[in-house]
């Protein structure tokens, strides 16, 4: 062996030698935290004492003899403290100190006498997500916006709502983020509906009847190839897709054409006169089943949370490091201003989980502790 890799082996040997005493060092000072997380319990402290660490990292970072390590040191103690105080917040939990989660565990939804009320008109890809999660005998209703389904849940009117949250291509309905913010409700479950476009006409109609189809600006778009193979039609666009289905139903021309979902063809007694003009994995969207009743069911396995944090550095990372720390899966991040506070956000959170999970509990409540209004949005 040449000297070099001798030279390695020595220096990797006292790395290893200083490593473990690091890890030894670091279990000291996780027991004493535990001591501190006990003084906290008996005198009612807060866990996070954000003044004690300023000033510990003030006086650790000039320990380092130069201003790369002292960014490193600073960077360390950070964490380190971070850690201890999920610790802390294990033990409160352990001792009953942690508030209660206010959901309640149901083995499943009550759907009895249940009445469900949708944006749109029927044939509208929420009417087929609420007839795909519910069955096709819910009692239901219909309202004209996303606000007047959260009224309807609010006032009693009814005991579910369906609202689309994320469409696979364009993204999230910002509208219904903010709503569920203004809205104490919450996400009792959710739908995925393909989009499976048709074109549709009257009953007696054929495709050399049509002149003009209607639809909804982002349906025409979506099936512009089958469109461009009939430069003969008139593109028009609609309010919606089920909207432009009921108008060709109203006005009985055998000239007219629209380009809904099979189900809107079904309802508004239309034919199919080609199905499939547009229809993609891709594209789909995912519908929210809202309720006023803060409950989730045994088999949950997915947590919708929204918080605000301090508009700081590494605060987000520091709010993200519980999920981390509890082996939690996270699986999408939104963020949507705060209108009162300029430029200051708040995050929304989906992660894996069951509310029951002591993991998820660890997390929420040391969150809860670390950031502004953390609310569970659901558990579904
Ligand atoms: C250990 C304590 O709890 C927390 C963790 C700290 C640490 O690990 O040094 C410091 C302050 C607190 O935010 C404490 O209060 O001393």
């Amino acid at each position: 062996m040449d000297n070099k890799v001798l030279d390695l082996l020595e220096i990797r040997d006292q790395i290893d030698g200083i490593d473990k005493e690091i890890v030894e060092l670091f279990e000291k000072r996780m027991q004493l935290s535990a001591e501190v997380a006990e003084y906290k319990i008996s005198n009612n402290k807060a866990v996070l004492d954000p003044q004690r660490e300023k000033e510990k990292l003030n006086t650790l970072e000039k320990y380092a003899s130069n201003s790369f390590n002292r960014v490193g040191v600073y960077e360390l103690f950070r964490q380190m403290m971070a850690m201890s105080r999920k610790l802390q917040y294990r033990i409160l939990a352990e001792k009953g100190k942690a508030e209660k989660i206010p959901f309640r565990k149901v083995s499943s939804l009550p759907m009895q006498k249940a009445k469900v009320v949708f944006q749109g008109v029927e044939g509208a890809y929420s009417f087929t997500a609420m007839h795909s999660f519910f069955g096709e005998s819910i009692e239901n209703y219909n309202v004209e916006t996303w606000r007047d389904a959260m009224e309807a849940i609010k006032n009693g009117d009814a005991d579910y709502a369906v609202l689309p949250i994320e469409n696979s291509t364009a993204g999230i309905v910002a509208d219904i983020y903010d709503l569920l913010v203004e809205y104490h409700h919450s996400i009792v479950g959710e739908q995925i509906i393909q989009v499976d476009h048709a074109l549709m006409g009257l009953k007696n109609a054929t495709l050399e009847d049509i002149k003009t189809v209607y639809s909804h600006p982002q349906a025409l778009s979506q099936c512009r190839k089958f469109l461009e193979q009939h430069p003969e039609w008139k593109a028009e666009e609609y309010l919606n897709t089920a909207m432009a289905a009921k108008k060709v139903k109203e006005d009985g021309d055998l000239t007219q054409a629209a380009i809904a979902s099979p189900y809107a063809a079904q309802c508004f007694g239309l034919q199919i006169l080609k199905p499939h003009v547009f229809s993609s994995r891709q594209n789909s969207t995912r519908f929210i089943i809202v309720s006023k009743e803060e409950i989730y069911q045994e088999e949950a396995g997915k947590i919708s949370v929204c918080f605000e944090i301090p508009h700081e550095s590494g605060s987000l990372y520091n709010t993200l490091s519980h999920f981390i720390y509890n082996d939690l899966n996270m699986t999408k991040i939104e963020s949507r201003p705060i209108p009162e506070k300029k430029w200051e956000y708040r995050f929304f959170v989906d992660f894996e989980g069951n509310l029951s999970d002591s993991g998820v509990k660890n997390a929420l409540y040391g969150i809860s502790r670390e950031v502004n209004n953390l609310r569970i949005l659901g558990n579904y």
